[in-house]
């Protein structure tokens, strides 16, 4: 049996020899191919470089597919720059994009680097951040130990995408049309029951793209772009993908901004993960935080100081009447303030008096157009009497001084996240910030995640799109069940100027996933419960409407003695501790399971509260990857 079984690998290498007998590979390379070669009974199938041995430095030499997974090989006398064998693993991560016909579950933990070297190498050898370094005598480490992580036939479908994806890879040995199929039909790559990938962080995931996205990396656009799609469709990844590539395409300055303060900070985390080699060239900032910078490198300080802002409003909110009569929401008149008057940057009653008010809930008759007109003045005196200024006016000062004085070196690229959560002022400065040149502003947003008072179009900042950009569809989040839930919830798009899509119309990539839709009385009881019957220790978040609600429930887990965190101050990392925050605090984040209790619902009178609940309730469903667990109160 042993005899047999070695005397058909002795025919496989010298078949191989054969083979690549014209091929001027140092005899060193020649042998440890005749070795891969030898297992292709063991279910290994090698794909050679086309440019062996003048393989480009940022490409893989041979990429060797089996049950043990994607390895992307480097034969190499000396140790490779860092940079390089990264760069490879990139290339063949990026082949691997789509590979996962309809069901996603492909990720990039199926792939490692190795680099190979002759038998006398005597430099560096082992694991490091980046790569397995071993000599030629050593392969068995690679062929025969290691976890199983593939079944034969995914292997051989990887082996197959990867052959029909490029021409720089050469299957030897093996002819990509000719390999029959094993037991049945070649399965969809990794379906859920045997992808290993499901089982680890879920941070594996974010490498690969698909063709849609993939494109939009890569495009160049002739003025600002807009990536939309729904909730969970890889916007962010796209966007960081893009950045990515930009930042290996030159040296020119990248930024990253949001209108929101976390969601900088955990994208940065992201994109550190995914491409630390280039993460100090590309700025990840808030806008606020960008403007506050800018304008304090230009001698000009720019710090909010919250209380003073509030108690400024305050002391106006507590002289009004007539506005209360309208409308008794404080929450109301600081968004018109906010987001209409200051964040459109209206400057008289005029404008204000013929402004559109789409997307703020109800018409307003005119004299309380007057009326907000004068409380707005009211509240203007208050913060200069108190001498602060609010977040607006830090936008607005930064914006005045950009127009004054441009920035000495523009950015190549600046992506705004969260686009839908901008003011007119904010999208202005966005704009501002990119320059004169094309292809420089990109939006990533989705119109049903919009969770703060909206009503403007893009072409209010002068901006227009003339359909540049990418709708994406693919859901990789939620998986079936928590989408089908969350595609309920009756989130009405006000801001999309584009084409767009509603989460109904997303596509599950992962199917599967629990809904409970608990009723009862003792809501806190109930959670507890769920939560510490959650087995597998992932990530688990409660998300609130409301910052009371966050604190209601930091309190009741601490008393329970549960480890917390709040959404407000996590920065995006892995922890075991229950995360609690608002739906604002969780923008862009995602959780295995996400519990949203009960709460009192907005006044069933203020039709645009009750919009903006919706999305907002839109959002907070779709953190939730894999368990979804809402309660409802009787
Ligand atoms: N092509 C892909 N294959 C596998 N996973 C992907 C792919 N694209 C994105 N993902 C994963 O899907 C999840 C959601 O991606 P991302 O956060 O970029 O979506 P989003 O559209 O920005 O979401 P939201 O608008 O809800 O914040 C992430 O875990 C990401 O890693």
């Amino acid at each position: 049996m042993t005899g047999t079984f070695h005397h058909r690998q002795e025919l496989l290498r010298r078949e191989a020899e054969a083979q690549l007998r014209d091929r001027p590979l140092p005899t060193w390379q020649k042998r440890v191919l005749h070795r891969f070669a030898a297992e292709r009974d063991n279910g290994w199938y090698p794909l050679l470089n086309q440019f062996a041995p003048h393989t480009p430095r940022q490409r893989p030499d041979l990429v060797l597919v089996g049950r043990m997974g994607v390895l992307v090989v480097l034969l190499r006398e000396a140790e490779p720059d860092w940079e390089d064998s990264r760069a490879a693993f990139v290339w063949t991560a990026e082949l691997l994009a789509g590979a996962a016909i309809g069901s996603g579950m492909l990720s990039e933990s199926v792939l490692r680097t190795v680099v190979v070297h002759p038998i006398e190498h005597t430099g560096r050898k082992g694991r490091s951040a980046d790569h397995l370094a071993i000599t030629e005598d050593e392969l068995d480490r690679l062929l025969k130990r290691g976890e199983r992580i593939l079944t034969a036939d995914e292997a051989l479908a990887l082996a197959k995408h990867l052959d029909s994806r490029t021409f720089d890879l050469t299957p030897i040995m093996w002819n990509s049309q000719r390999i029959p199929r094993q037991r049945g039909s070649v399965p969809e790559v990794l379906q859920e029951p045997v992808a290993p990938s499901s089982r680890r962080p879920f941070r594996d995931w974010r490498y690969f793209l698909d063709d849609a996205q993939l494109g939009a990396v890569r495009r160049s656009f002739s003025g600002p772009a807009q990536i939309s799609g729904p909730a969970g469709t890889g916007k962010t990844t796209l966007a960081l993908h893009r950045l990515a590539y930009l930042a290996r395409r030159g040296d020119g300055k990248l930024l990253y901004t949001a209108p929101l303060d976390r969601v900088p900070e955990r994208a940065a985390g992201r994109f550190g993960q995914m491409a630390p080699e280039l993460s100090g060239q590309i700025e990840f900032a808030s806008l606020h935080g960008w403007a506050r910078d800018f304008l304090a490198g230009r001698g000009r300080s720019a710090d909010v100081d919250e209380q003073e802002v509030r108690r400024a409003f305050d002391a106006v909110w507590s002289r009004d009447e007539v506005l209360r009569g309208v409308r008794n929401s404080r929450e109301y008149w600081k968004d018109e303030i906010d987001r209409v008057i200051k964040g459109r940057g209206i400057s008289s009653l005029d404008a204000y008096r013929t402004v559109s008010r789409k997307g703020r809930g109800g018409q307003l008759p005119a004299d309380f157009r007057s009326h907000a007109w004068r409380f707005y003045c009211d509240y203007e005196r208050e913060l200069s009497e108190r001498g602060v200024f609010d977040h607006n006016d830090v936008l607005k000062r930064a914006l005045a001084e950009l127009e004054r004085r441009p920035l000495p070196r523009q950015y190549t690229a600046v992506v705004v996240d969260e686009a839908q959560e901008l003011t007119v002022i904010g999208l202005r400065l966005a704009h501002a910030i990119s320059g004169d040149e094309p292809d420089q502003l990109l939006l990533v947003g989705d119109g049903q995640q919009q969770a703060l008072a909206g009503g403007w179009r893009l072409s209010d900042a002068g901006i227009s799109l003339h359909g540049r950009g990418e709708v994406l569809r693919n859901d990789y989040r939620n998986r079936g069940m928590v989408l089908e839930r969350a595609g309920q919830v009756e989130a009405i798009n006000r801001y999309d100027d584009g084409p767009s899509l509603p989460l109904s119309a997303a596509l599950p990539v992962r199917s599967g996933g629990r809904v409970v839709e608990w009723h009862g009385e003792d809501q806190e009881r109930a959670l507890l419960g769920a939560l510490l019957a959650l087995d597998d220790g992932s990530s688990a978040a409660i998300i609130t409407q409301s910052e009371s609600a966050t604190e209601h429930w930091l309190r009741v887990l601490r008393d329970a003695g549960i480890t917390t965190l709040p959404l407000a101050t996590w920065d995006g990392r892995d922890t075991s501790d229950t995360l609690v925050g608002t739906v604002l605090e969780a923008k862009g984040a995602e959780f295995r399971t996400v519990f949203l209790p009960a709460e009192p619902a907005p006044p069933a009178d203020s039709h645009e509260d009750r919009e903006t609940h919706e999305r907002r309730r839109l959002v907070a469903m779709t953190r939730a990857q894999d368990h979804l667990w809402l309660s409802h109160l009787h």
